[in-house]
Parts: C-alpha cells; structure tokens; sequence
C-alpha cells in the first residue's frame, strides 16, 4: 500500500467528482465564469464558508485545474498575509499580460484574521484584479469589514451517506474491502467530516481491520490535539494561543506532556526554548498546586501558561511542524507487556462497568488523569475494579505513585472487610436469635415475626459500629455493581 495520504492521492480533480455540495458548487462555478467573460462580479472576493472536510478547499483546487489557475494559497491568519497577498494582486496584472497563467489567491481561515490584516485585505479585495477565495469554519467570525466584501457560499456538513460514498470510492480504486460494520463506524464518527473519515480509513486499513475499533477510539483523542497543537505552535499571539486548546478533550496535565515532547522541535535559539520550558515550568507548578489543594480553578493558570506562555516565548521555525504523540499516550506503539496489560485493565473495566470496549478505552484515559491526580480517588478504583499492583503502575506510569495508591487501597481493603465481617457477625447472631425463639412454633409467618424484633436491635448495634468503623476513615461506599452502567460520575460524585 503506499504512503501518500489517500485525502490527497483521492483530492476531487474536477468539480463533477465533488460528492454532495450542487448548490454552492453552482454558485462557484458562476462567479469564476464571471471572471473569465472579462466581466469580473460585483464582489470580488468569495467566502467558502461551511464545517471541516466537506470539500471547500478540494473546490478550490478543482476549480483551477479545469479553469486553468494558479493557485497562490496563503494563511490569512498569518500577519505577514496582506504583505504577500499585495505583492500578487499588484504582480498578476502583469503576468496576465504576458500571457502567464493567471492566478487565483486562496486564503485559508478567514475566521482567524487579526483585525489589522482584516483591514488590510478589504482594501485589497477592492483593488483585486484576480479572484480572491477564502475558506471558514464559521463566516460570522470573519471580520465584518471582509465579509461585507465578500460573497458568501456555504457548504454543507456531510451526510453518513456521503461520506460512505467517498470511503467506497477509495476502497474500490485501491481495491480493498472492509467489513461494512467499520465503514459504518468510521462514517459515525466523521460526524459530516469527509477528511477525517477518509484519514481513519486508511489508518484501519493499514493497522489491520479486527484493531479497528482500538484504532479509531485512539484516533478520537489524537485528532484534536494535534491540530490544536499545530495551530498553538503557529502563532506568537497569546489569545489565539489559549483559544486553540479550547476544544481538546484533554486533562491539562496531558496536554503538558505533548506540550512538552514537541516544544524542541518549534523552537530553535537555546534561549527561547529556556523561555518556552519555564513557561511550562510554571504551569506545571500550577497542576500541583491544584492537586495538593484541590482547587482545581488553577488549572486554567496552568493551561494559560502551557499555551500563551509557549506561544510567545521566542522565535518559531518557520513552516510544517510535525506533531509527534508523546511516549505515555503513545498507545499503538506499546511493548507487548504493556499491551497485555491495558488489555487485562480494560477487560475488568467492562466487566465491572459493564462498558463496552470503546467506553472502557475512554475511561481508561480518564482513568489514568485521576490516577495521577487523586490518589484517594484511585484506590477507590484499584478496590472497585480489583486491580494488581502492576495494572496500577501501567495506569499511572510511575512506581512511586503507584505504591502510594496501592497502599491507600489496602486500607480501604481493609475497611471492607472489617465491614464485611461486622456485618457477618450481626446476620449469624441475628439468625441464631431468630432461630432460638422460632423453636416452639413452626410456620413462617411467626418466623419473620421475631426474627424481625430481634434484628432491630441488633442491627441498631451493628449499624453504629459499622458507622464507628466508617468515620474512622476513608469513605467505603462502592457505587452500584449490578443493573445499571456505573460512570465515573458515581466516583466523582463522592469526592
Ligand atoms: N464534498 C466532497 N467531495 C469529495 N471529496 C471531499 C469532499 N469533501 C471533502 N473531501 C475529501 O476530503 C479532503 C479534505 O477536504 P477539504 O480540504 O476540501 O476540506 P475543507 O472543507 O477545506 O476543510 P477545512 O475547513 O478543514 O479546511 C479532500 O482532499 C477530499 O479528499
């Protein structure tokens, strides 16, 4: 199989290859004609705006090819921008004249302009003697000043139909198949997003399709972070900076770590990468600080410094920065001893949580974040789920830790049994009692009848044991085992 990208070996080469997305693709098609027929539009300038993956960039690219276009495509969140975006507004008219090919600029996030370069290139647009595209997620936050200057197009989310239709389009070319449960899994989750459905395809495919579900359940979390990452390591500004983490579903103490293990990679002057770790240094000092004390409003101290604190810590490098996953979440490239024992994890997680595997996979992760931020609250979970000292280390990866919350659930251990027994001896005695006085009269009813005087006051004596024995110490409920699903809500709840 090769390696290159299947969203870009399958990139729609023309407009009719384009799957869904008839209204706005007329729309386009009209105003580039427009262009052509030396009658530029009112408005020069267009606005793709609609959710990731649903074809507007893969417009653009299509409509150039059979247009005959050169794309120039710029970042409009980049302040140098307007600099570029001028040198090849004013260059064009000459080239045309030359009989070059003509050129057709597209400005990606549109949505994430700094109000400075907004202006700048609504001045542009007005000038603009070739097409102007632009592509957002969400047009209402492209500046007024472009937007009024702009046609708006939108796009579509794509249906779980469409998406199939793509996926299938690409099994066939590269004559593969999958079990259409996957495919069916694959275009759920895609949630109308073509690029990422056609990324997790390939990723199944070449990790082997009965790992699908494990493949995707990873995919989930790393998706978001790297894009977040790749935007945070893009800019020098501390508000956008502590926007693009905003959408992570990541307990910060995670996002440090991946913080962390790219930071070298952005950062090339030894002393900004020394500006960049104390800005992490700190909000690692933050974490602990929310954890000792469990005020956990310091977490956003602490995310505001790993992020904005990062991002303006220097000079970046310039151009593609590759995102690398760090070590501990690195799950697919685990040793096979570390495999068999997120296996043995997840097994008892379903079973006790009666979860399915993709559930028992999320909670894990959730799991590991309390295991290395509460410990009171992991030895809750080491009693509940019945886990080996070696399934705790793999949870929280680092021994000392380990031991510690190890520790704290044999006490609990303890406590339970101790319970356990109290409660025991109260049931015998109870029985014993009920059975003495049952012995004259045979009969049910007579039985349940004194067996009931009998344990009421006994079991009011258990019961204040059993409370003596409670507030002695840690809290010994378990949340309810049976029937119903239990969440880590019914553990968050307690503490
Ligand atoms: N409507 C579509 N028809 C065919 N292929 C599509 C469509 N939408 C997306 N794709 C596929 O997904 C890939 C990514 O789509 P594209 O880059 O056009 O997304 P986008 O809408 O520009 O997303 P973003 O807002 O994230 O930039 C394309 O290369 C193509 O393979």
């Amino acid at each position: 199989m090769t390696e290159v990208p299947w969203v870009e070996k399958y990139r729609p080469r023309r407009l009719s290859e384009m799957i869904n997305q008839t209204k706005a693709l007329g729309q386009v098609r009209a105003w580039i004609e427009a262009w052509l027929h030396g009658n530029p539009p009112k408005k020069k300038a267009l606005i793709l705006a609609g959710p990731p993956g649903t074809g507007k960039t893969a417009t653009v690219y299509a409509i150039a090819r059979e247009y005959g276009f050169e794309i120039i495509e710029l970042n409009a969140s980049d302040e140098r921008t307007f600099e570029k975006v001028e040198r090849y507004v004013q260059a064009a008219y000459t080239l045309d004249i030359l009989g070059k090919r003509r050129k057709l600029i597209f400005l990606d996030e549109a949505d994430n302009m700094e109000p400075s370069g907004a202006r700048e290139i609504a001045k542009l647009i007005d000038r603009a003697r070739n097409p102007i595209i632009m592509s957002a997620n969400h047009y209402w936050e492209v500046p007024r000043e472009v937007r009024n200057k702009a046609q708006i197009v939108e796009y579509k989310r794509l249906t779980q139909r469409d998406i199939i239709k793509g996926l299938v389009r690409i099994l066939h070319a590269e004559g593969l198949t999958v079990p259409k449960e996957v495919l069916y899994e694959i275009a759920k989750r895609a949630n109308g997003d073509l690029r990422a459905a056609i990324n997790d395809l390939q990723t199944v495919v070449s990790g082997g399709v009965e790992d699908a579900a494990d493949v995707l359940a990873y995919r989930d979390t790393e998706k978001s972070v790297f894009q977040a990452l790749a935007q945070l390591f893009a800019t020098d500004n501390a508000k956008r900076a502590k926007m693009v983490v905003l959408g992570v579903d990541m307990f910060p103490h995670e996002l440090l770590q991946w913080i962390d293990e790219n930071l070298p990679y952005v950062y090339y002057k030894p002393e900004d990468i020394a500006r960049a770790y104390e800005a992490l240094s700190r909000a690692d000092i933050y974490l602990g600080r929310a954890q000792r004390t469990g005020n956990y409003g310091l977490w956003k101290y602490a995310t505001d410094m790993m992020t904005a604190g990062v991002a303006v810590a220097g000079v970046k490098r310039k151009g593609f920065v590759r995102i690398y996953p760090p070590k501990t979440i690195k799950l697919l490239t685990e040793s096979k001893e570390e495999r068999s024992l997120r296996d043995s994890v997840l097994r008892k997680i379903m079973k006790e949580m009666h979860m399915a595997k993709l559930e028992a996979l999320e909670t894990l992760n959730v799991l590991k974040a309390i295991f290395e931020y509460n410990p009171d609250m992991a030895a809750h979970f080491v009693v509940y789920l019945d886990l080996d000292l070696k399934e705790v280390e793999f949870i929280v990866g680092d021994g000392e830790k380990a031991r510690t919350i190890w520790g704290k659930s044999m006490n609990i251990e303890k406590k339970l049994k101790e319970r356990g027994e109290l409660e025991e001896h109260v049931r015998v005695a109870a029985e014993r009692e009920s059975e003495k006085e049952a012995e004259p009269e045979e009969g049910e009813g007579a039985e349940e009848e004194t067996a009931e005087e009998i344990s009421e006051e006994e079991l009011q004596k258990a019961e204040e044991e059993i409370e003596s024995v409670e507030e002695s110490g840690e809290k010994i409920d378990k949340p309810k085992k049976k029937g119903k699903q239990a969440t880590l809500f019914d553990f968050l709840g307690k503490s």
